[in-house]
């Protein structure tokens, strides 16, 4: 760890609660939403598996097509409440969003304390701090826990989409924040605690993938490329001890 001059923090679960934000909403979209078609009723098990840390649309025709469900794309200005059997992907993933900001804007957002004093201790080695998320929520959801002003870069989902950037599990965005901290991604850690977030960490030859298990499972992160495992992210501070000699 020693190393490591930049750290490329995911934001849904990692720095703030909001993954259980993001959870509740698909749930409040896909309970009924499987219910009204049939399906196999919705489990947070699938939210794990095909929605969580991917971008928007993604997550949801990755849900659909585990229960061999295939709709129209749509457009991104779909309406939220389409009518049954007018529904599209982009219509959904907006319903979905509508959601999530209701949430948001009910019970607002405090980040991790743990990772909060994690932050504090890798910028004060002396590291650079990015925010890579899937999320076109993240600046809002950074503005609301207070930490918009601590970060370098944020790649966020707009950002993805207006560089058409792939999203997790593919590596790109953290690349992308790689290269804007202007540092290799072998100077570089990934923290992350979903499934996809984990793969796109794995894949991008970066010098740590730290996993945070908020529910994913240790075995899973590791499995599927975490190096570390953490339940809280201040468990890490000890290893800091010597960056800012080798920063220098
Ligand atoms: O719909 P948004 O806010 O652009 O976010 C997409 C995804 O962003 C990720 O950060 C979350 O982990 C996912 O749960 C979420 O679905």
């Amino acid at each position: 760890m020693a190393a490591v001059r930049g750290w490329l923090f995911d934001l849904d679960g990692v720095l703030t609660p909001t993954a259980t934000v993001h959870m509740h909403a698909w749930a409040r979209l896909f309970t009924p939403y499987l219910e009204q078609h049939g399906a196999a009723p919705y489990t947070d098990a699938d939210y794990f598996a095909y929605i969580d840390g991917k971008p928007r649309y993604d997550g949801v025709r990755s849900l659909l097509e585990s229960r061999d469900i295939h709709l129209p794309e749509g457009e991104v200005t779909d309406a939220p409440n389409q009518p049954s059997g007018d529904e599209t992907v982009r219509g959904l993933g907006n319903r979905k969003n509508a959601a999530f900001n209701e949430t948001l804007a009910e019970e607002g957002v405090a980040a991790y304390p743990a990772s909060v004093a994690f932050l504090d201790a890798v910028q004060q080695h002396g590291c650079l701090v990015a925010v890579v998320s899937s999320s076109k929520n993240a600046p809002s959801v950074l503005a609301a826990a207070g930490l918009a002003d601590r970060f370098e870069v944020v790649v966020d989902g707009a950002v993805a989409a207006r560089e058409g950037l792939p999203g997790k599990p593919a590596p790109d965005t953290f690349l992308r924040a790689a290269e804007q901290l202007g540092l290799e991604p072998g100077e570089c850690a990934v923290v992350e605690d979903a499934e996809s977030g984990v793969r796109a960490g794995a894949a991008g030859g970066f010098a740590h993938v730290v996993g945070v298990d908020r529910g994913v499972g240790r075995g899973t992160l590791e499995r599927l490329g975490a190096d570390i495992v953490v339940d809280e992210l201040d468990e890490l501070i000890p290893l800091l001890t010597t960056t800012r000699e080798s920063t220098a």
